[in-house]
């Protein structure tokens, strides 16, 4: 299949085929039922970088285990273990293929977990901690970095004396003036991060969720019964008050391991399986009062869709009037608006950004570099 990003298109199967290599491409040379299934396959594999591509977080899994009665822990919060040996093995695998691990400040509190990969020697993924108190033991297995590093995500000014603490055992501590799911994801997209695993409980999964920010969810499901009414279940609430308004995974896949079910699909449709057109009984056009049918219309979002050459992110050079009426060349609108952030301010940090965002290489670069400047110093814009 092509690279999800317009200005990478095509440049490797030139490549290969400059090198005398015969080269067919998914749904273009190749097409029948079979190529679209294999199509659809690549897609499910390639599902981080696109999504990391095209929606600008890391590709995201919520995974938890339950009872057979919708608990992931006894009312006292107890829960080693719900699900067998096998399905924590898959666990470790799980972490193993992810560049960090996530859990909330409650489930640190509560499990004192080490969220490591006991795969044997393989890639370790990184250890991230939300918590908004910072309330947190001085002693947990997170803060052992003998094998792989933690970072603590936290509310800006939260108890500094711990964050020193902190900082003295090596571990990082980020602070955020508004800390929600949305804007950490976009924070270690910023960072490089592709795919990250979920492993919190259902306070923060709920917050996750409510973000948009989960893309899968792995449900381990044990034949297990524990009752209690208080305790708790694997999503908090999300504020919805009627059957018909919940989320219907896509692409569900059943599993059994051991004598636990591992029930998997996608919470959102993948960018590129999303349908150009809107289904009817979809409602989510931007003014409710008009049709997503209407003729007059053109929907546009991606830019390798139809119409997608509107895109802010299309690489295709503007010329805009500088504020002499001189005519400037910009390699996208994107280039152009992310600079216009900055372009007035008078601040040599804010010229510096401007001339970065103007060669960036890409638009998906130019808004890298915008977005992150206005995260850090949002004074400047
Ligand atoms: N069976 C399973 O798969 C799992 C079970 N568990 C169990 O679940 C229980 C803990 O559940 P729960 O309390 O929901 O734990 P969470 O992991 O969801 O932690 C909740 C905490 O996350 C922090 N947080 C930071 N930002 C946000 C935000 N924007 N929205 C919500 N929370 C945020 C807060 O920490 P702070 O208070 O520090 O500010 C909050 O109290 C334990 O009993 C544990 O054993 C946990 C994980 C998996
Ligand atoms: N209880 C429970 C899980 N709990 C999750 O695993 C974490 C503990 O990880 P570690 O300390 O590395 O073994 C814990 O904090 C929580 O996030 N996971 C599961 O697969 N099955 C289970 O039954």
């Amino acid at each position: 299949m092509r690279h999800p990003l317009q200005h990478l298109r095509g440049n490797a199967v030139r490549a290969l085929r400059n090198q005398g290599l015969h080269v067919d491409l998914l749904g273009e040379d190749l097409t029948s039922n079979l190529i679209e299934d294999a199509q659809k396959e690549c897609l499910l594999v390639n599902a981080p970088l696109i999504c990391r591509a095209s929606l600008r977080v890391p590709f995201s899994v919520l995974k938890y285990a339950m009872t057979l009665d919708g608990k992931i822990a006894a009312t006292t919060g107890h829960a080693s273990w719900i699900s067998c040996k096998q399905s924590r093995n898959l666990v470790f695998e799980l972490r193993g293929r992810s560049d960090a691990v996530i859990v909330g400040g409650n489930t640190v509190r509560r499990d004192n977990p080490r969220l490591t990969a006991r795969h044997g020697g393989g890639h370790m993924p990184m250890r991230i901690v939300m918590t908004q108190t910072l309330d947190l033991p001085e002693e947990a297995n997170l803060w052992d970095m003998s094998e792989v590093s933690t970072i603590v995500v936290t509310q800006r000014g939260a108890r500094r004396s711990f964050q020193k603490l902190l900082a003295s055992k090596g571990v990082e501590v980020v602070e955020f003036d508004i800390l929600n799911p949305r804007e950490v994801m976009e924070y270690f997209h910023d960072c490089g991060y592709l795919s990250i695993l979920w492993e919190c409980g259902g306070t923060l999964a709920a917050s996750a969720i409510s973000s948009g920010v989960i893309h899968k969810v792995y449900a381990f499901v044990a034949p297990k019964i524990i009752g209690g009414k208080n305790a708790p279940s694997p999503v908090g609430d999300l504020g919805m008050v009627a059957m018909s308004q919940a989320l219907n995974l896509i692409d569900v896949c059943y599993e059994q391991v051991g004598p636990d079910m591992l029930i998997s699909g996608f919470l959102q449709p993948l960018p590129d399986m999303v349908p150009v057109i809107p289904s009817l009984n979809e409602t989510f056009v931007v003014d409710p009062t008009v049709s997503p049918y209407e003729s007059r219309i053109i929907f546009f979002y991606k830019t390798w869709d139809p119409y997608g050459v509107l895109s802010n992110y299309s690489p295709h050079p503007i010329q805009m009037p500088d504020e002499n009426g001189d005519c400037v060349t910009w390699m996208s609108v994107e280039h152009y608006y992310q600079a216009h952030k900055f372009i007035r301010v008078d601040d040599p940090l804010a010229q510096d950004c401007v001339e970065r965002i103007k060669s960036a290489i890409s638009p998906e670069e130019a808004a890298r570099i915008g977005r992150s400047m206005q995260k850090q110093k949002p004074y400047l814009v």
